[in-house]
């Protein structure tokens, strides 16, 4: 309700936020990896629009994605060769259909960091609210049946706690790792009124490395015994894990500080193709097999 009388208030958008008092003094913020900038780009009216980030590790992955999607939504023809937004640079891609925005992040939590604040900028110089980010990737599941999507739940670190560290001007920084239980529930939903994926709702460990950190054998370097793999693996289905990704922690993490979480949109491309966006999420679900949704 309005504090002021009694009549509800409208829903108010959410904006992107950055925690980050210098910029205000930036003449130019540049977007080194995406090769975007403020001075250069008219950010508001590129990306303005954006109610929908996809973010997954490959560019091939996300090019894909793009052309599915705009074929979802009906707004391009499909296959007529999409624009690059960050071809000026070989770190990222970058590709938007009408509302989705879909950004490659390479692998591992560096990678993925440095793209989600150039992001997380670009969505706030743009003006965007009520932005929903969604990670599409792979992982390695834990007693799971292959090509089971996990929805995470929360992203846990490799002793599975619900933790993100790290070291700032020396210190450790500890963030927070929860991600939106309301999206999550919507996708779970998507998923069972699909009913082509077997998919469940839990936790994800986020770690350093694929092999050793893993619990893989067949690194370049590895010092334990199949047993202790074993032993290992159980533990974390005890603690919850379900399957086993790179960058989880860190999307949680900075996703949630910036107000990047699962909120309803009212985009008219949404509207027009779709009689509500849950819709849209149930189109993000056919977009392939054995996909990590956080
Ligand atoms: O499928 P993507 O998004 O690349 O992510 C997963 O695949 C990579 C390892 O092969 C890691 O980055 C892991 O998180
Ligand atoms: O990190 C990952 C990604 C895919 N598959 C795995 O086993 N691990």
């Amino acid at each position: 309700m309005d504090l002021t009388g009694d009549k509800p208030s409208a829903p108010r958008s959410s904006p992107v936020y950055v925690h980050n008092p210098h910029l205000d003094s930036l003449k130019d913020d540049v977007l080194y990896h995406f090769s975007l900038g403020t001075r250069t780009h008219n950010l508001p009216a590129m990306f303005g629009d954006v109610k929908f980030v996809c973010v997954g590790g490959s560019p091939w992955r996300i090019k894909s994605f793009t052309e599915y999607i705009a074929a979802e939504l009906a707004i391009e023809e499909p296959n007529s060769g999409y624009a690059n937004i960050c071809a000026g640079t070989d770190r990222y891609t970058m590709y938007k259909v009408g509302p989705v925005l879909s950004v490659s992040h390479g692998m591992g939590i560096p990678s993925i960091a440095i793209m989600l604040h150039e992001l997380i900028k670009l969505l706030h110089h743009a003006h965007c609210t009520d932005v929903t980010v969604i990670r599409i990737g792979t992982s390695g599941g834990i007693g799971l049946e292959p090509g089971t999507v996990v929805v995470t739940k929360q992203s846990v670190d490799a002793t599975f706690l619900p933790r993100l560290e790290q070291v700032i001007l020396g210190k450790t920084v500890v963030r927070n790792t929860d991600l939106d239980q309301g999206l999550a529930e919507e996708l779970l939903q998507c998923s069972k009124e699909l009913s082509q994926f077997e998919t469940v709702i839990g936790n994800t460990m986020c770690t350093l490395d694929f092999y050793e950190g893993q619990a893989r054998l067949d690194g370049a370097l590895c010092s334990y015994t199949e047993k202790d793999k074993q032993d290992y693996l159980i533990k974390a289905k005890e603690a919850g894990v379900c399957n086993i990704e790179m960058e989880s922690s860190v999307f949680a993490a900075m996703c949630k500080l910036s107000g990047l979480r699962g909120k309803k949109t009212q985009h008219e491309y949404l509207i027009k193709k779709y009689s509500n966006p849950f819709e849209f999420l149930t189109s993000l679900f056919l977009f392939g097999k054995r996909l990590l949704f956080v």
